[in-house]
């Protein structure tokens, strides 16, 4: 049977519990998810500013890491070429592109040095996310937005105040804002005397950031919690506490990231919460294993639950972002993998009869209810997947890793 042919016949079981496949399948292919540049570099970045600090790790040595903005371009191509849809990019200050014998600091980063990044996306009609960098930086290397040093407080305030001025470029070049994400490393390793001031200094920080004028249509901005860091292991001053009150007093975003939590929380149960209270969420998903070591996200329970809770939430109030740097795999296979996984699970959410599910919830109908979630597992979703990545023209199953073996081959491993 063909692809197409398998396709309506799957089309076929799940009209018989009312789910219209391709209803699901357009809805899907409206959903962008964020990919994030970092996961070719291992969040190396261009401006040579320091090497990766901020409590945050990759692991492993696989051959080919991009070296510099030409080669970071070609792999994220590869891989974009290989994802149904039209997705976006999402940068990193520390990814600036200078001329030739130019460089600026990160308090001095201007939208020029982004302008190539603003070309590559326009030719291949993307939209680019951002995030200041307060990591990997000499300045980074005790506390960032709560440090007691003013001299320091003020360099990064002055730098996140670019990014702002840099994510409204990018906004106004591509056409639909551009959600500019503020995570800051800063904690403490063993347990503080004093938790309560460099949250009173990281609060007053964002309060002068915030403070400067820009097109708050056009610039999204997200504070990322965490709740440890290597080397933060006993308190992180941006707690989950601390920027979901700050962002819901100061009418900007919580961003929820899928590795942030105490090992039992899942950020799948914070999502109906979160917008029932701000008009969007902004999210990292990731996978933890034993801490916050950001592995590749795989089709797994957590990120199916965190999409269906995207659908059932209404997935254009959820900016919805990957975050992942695995360095033991071919990086453009982690990417490929990561993002498709994110796409199966969005579909498997809009496979589900949601409203019927709903209906046996509220009338505490619970042992159909589990009877109907279990059966629903083995309805033939990869038979609408294949069909989806047919109609978007990218390989099927595992029919593209033929050509990321090729390039590793012809490319990657030419990379000495
Ligand atoms: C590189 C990103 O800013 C970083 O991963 C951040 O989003 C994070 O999750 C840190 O743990
Ligand atoms: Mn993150």
């Amino acid at each position: 049977m063909t692809i197409k042919e398998r396709y309506e016949a799957a089309k076929e079981s799940y009209k018989g519990i009312g789910v219209d496949t391709d209803a699901a399948i357009s809805a899907l292919k409206a959903i962008p998810i964020s990919m994030h540049c970092w996961q070719g570099d291992d969040v190396t970045g261009f401006d040579g500013a320091g090497a990766l600090s901020g409590g945050i790790q990759t692991t492993g040595n696989y051959p080919g890491r991009a070296r510099n903005p030409q080669e970071l371009m070609a792999d994220m191509d590869q891989a974009l070429n290989l994802i149904p849809g039209k997705h976006r990019i999402n940068l990193h200050a520390s990814y600036a592109i200078f001329e030739e014998g130019e460089w600026a600091d990160r308090d001095k980063l201007e939208p020029k040095h982004f302008k190539k990044w603003v070309e590559f996306a326009k030719e291949r009609g993307i939209g680019i996310d951002f995030n200041p960098t307060l990591f990997s930086h000499a300045n980074a290397e005790h506390a960032t937005l709560s440090s007691e040093d003013p001299k320091i407080r003020s360099f990064w305030i002055d730098h996140v105040k670019a990014c702002i001025r840099i994510s409204e470029y990018l906004a106004t070049e591509q056409g639909t804002p551009c959600t500019m994400n503020i995570w800051i490393p800063d904690g403490f390793k063993d347990i503080p005397a004093d938790r309560t001031s460099p949250r009173a200094r990281l609060k007053d920080s964002l309060d002068q950031i915030l403070s400067m004028e820009y097109d708050k249509t056009k610039v999204l901005v997200a504070v990322e919690s965490k709740v440890f860091g290597i080397g933060m292991e006993s308190c992180t001053v941006g707690s989950h506490e601390f920027y979901m009150n700050y962002a819901s007093k100061n009418d900007i975003l919580c961003l929820l990231d899928s590795g942030h939590y105490h090992p039992t929380e899942v950020v799948s149960d914070k999502i109906s919460s979160m917008l029932l209270f701000f008009d969007k969420v902004a999210l990292h998903v990731t996978r933890p294993v034993r801490w916050d070591s950001d592995h590749v996200v795989l089709f797994d329970d957590e990120t199916k639950e965190i999409a269906k809770e995207i659908i059932r939430g209404g997935s254009d109030r959820v900016l919805l972002a990957l975050d992942f740097f695995d360095a033991s795999i071919n990086r453009i296979s982690a990417w490929v993998v990561g993002m498709r996984n994110m796409q199966k699970a969005l579909l498997n959410a809009l496979l589900l009869p949601n409203e019927k599910l709903a209906e046996l919830q509220n009338t505490r109908s619970f042992t159909e209810l589990m009877m109907l979630q279990e059966e629903l597992k083995l309805y033939p979703i990869g038979d609408v997947w294949n069909y989806f990545c047919e109609l978007n023209g990218v390989p099927a199953k595992e029919d593209w890793f033929k050509t990321v073996a090729a390039y590793e081959k012809d490319v990657l491993l030419n990379r000495k």
